[in-house]
């Protein structure tokens, strides 16, 4: 018999627009492939085929508001919806619950979509940005750095994931300031110069930490008294000044303001040997993906994040697989439609008890559909990222390897309220 159609909807930021991420370029050849592989499956939904429409939406809430209702009331009825930047996922997310639709977002990343009253139906293959906060606490806490400050730009994602790490640290008794500022640092980073503030976390885009760091050169902040954590998920070469950018810094000036300095980012990509339920490993998902471009991967949009998209398809398969398996006799998964409560409630049980091994290592859900994912410490040393270790969340375990370097190869700098042994 003829395999019977499932459809989905799915919207990709091929074009940054406003500035958001353009992370389409690559998540889109992802899913696809992740599609075929999924049909190509005689285990998985046998007898059914997975079908997806998909639009661009440029990041822009406005345009995926109208692509979601594109999705809606354009037949044939979708089942799931995928979607990709914060922006776009919120207006979805929030509106996906009314038409009894599960929303899986492989690149949202901002904190406040973990609000599980306003997005009661969504899951995220792309971890929140606060995860990384756990993290810089056990850091600090392994140096016995008992205060520091944050330095933000005040976008939503910097604000909310600040605010999560401030009340983190305040339940480990760790002092923090809070630097904010918009488009220019400067009046902020006097302000750390003024408060004498040493380990500083910053919280921005990279445009902005390349005005932090050339700031950073001429006021002094860095060197042996001070530490900079930095997001893990800018280039390898960031801090090299764009002329454009008019950077009153050369780069030698902002290699010595950035050397030493640690990042914190999500794993996005499974380091095992051991095959994911597709039966390739990370890296093999990677050589294979890297084979649809002609172009360096470093300038392919949304490339590192590839490995989430990819997983999203796999997770939203197993899901209808769990439902089809689940469901009363006499309804089927294709008798899915907007107000079908049994079908949305059992799907809905389904993606929240997802585990599986992915291409971006363990895929599982927290009870705010958050995903669980571990976080890679970087530190900068001579010009080149190497990896200090990994920290997992769940376990609360610190994978370290003793290779983080101090300048004058001494031990780490005090914060300068540590109380000094007498
Ligand atoms: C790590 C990054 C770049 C964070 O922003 C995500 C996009 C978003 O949250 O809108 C994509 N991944």
């Amino acid at each position: 018999a003829e395999p019977v159609t499932l459809h989905i909807g799915g919207t990709f930021p091929m074009e940054s627009g406003s500035g958001g991420w353009a992370g389409g370029e690559a998540c889109l050849p992802a899913v696809q492939m992740a599609l075929e592989d999924v049909n190509n499956r005689l285990d998985i939904l046998p007898g059914y085929v997975l079908n997806m429409t998909n639009h661009n939406s440029q990041c822009q809430p406005g345009l995926a508001m109208q692509q979601l209702y594109d999705f809606l009331y354009k037949p044939p009825t979708k089942l799931m919806l995928l979607t990709g930047c914060s922006p776009v996922t919120t207006v979805i997310a929030e509106a996906a619950p009314v038409w009894k639709l599960v929303v899986l977002s492989y690149g949202g990343s901002s904190p406040a979509l973990s609000n599980r009253n306003r997005f009661p139906t969504l899951f995220r293959t792309h971890p929140s940005a606060n995860m990384q906060n756990p993290t810089r606490i056990h850091i600090m806490e392994k140096f016995k750095w008992k205060r520091f400050t944050i330095l933000m730009s005040v976008e939503e994602v910097f604000v909310t994931t600040a605010k999560d790490l401030e009340a983190l640290a305040r339940k480990k008794g760790i002092r923090v300031d809070r630097q904010s500022f918009y488009g220019d640092p400067k009046d902020a980073m006097k302000t750390l110069q003024r408060q004498d503030a040493r380990i500083i976390v910053g919280l921005f885009y990279v445009t902005e930490a390349r005005k932090v760091l050339c700031q950073a050169y001429h006021h002094g902040l860095y060197g042996r008294r001070y530490v900079w954590f930095f997001i893990g998920w800018y280039a390898d070469t960031w801090y090299y000044p764009p002329p454009e950018e008019h950077l009153n810094c050369t780069a030698e000036q902002m290699a010595a303001a950035a050397e030493y300095h640690f990042t914190t980012e999500s794993v996005m990509l499974s380091r095992d040997n051991l095959p994911a339920i597709s039966d390739m490993t990370g890296m093999q998902f990677q050589e294979r993906l890297t084979r649809h471009f002609q172009k360096e991967t470093a300038n392919v949009g949304g490339f590192p994040e590839a490995p989430l998209a990819y997983d999203a398809v796999w997770a939203l398969a197993l899901a209808f697989n769990c439902t089809r398996n689940n469901l009363p006799s006499h309804i089927r998964l294709e008798n899915f439609s907007y107000d079908n409560k049994i079908i949305a409630d059992t799907l809905f049980q389904c993606v929240k008890n997802t585990s599986f091994r992915g291409v971006s290592g363990k895929v599982m859900f927290s009870d705010s559909g958050d995903r669980i994912a571990r976080t890679q410490i970087e530190q900068m040393q001579g010009g080149k990222y190497k990896i200090m270790g990994y920290y997992d969340t769940t376990s609360g375990d610190l994978e370290w390897y003793n290779k983080e370097q101090w300048l004058n190869g001494r031990g780490p700098p005090p914060d300068s309220t540590v109380i000094k042994k007498h």
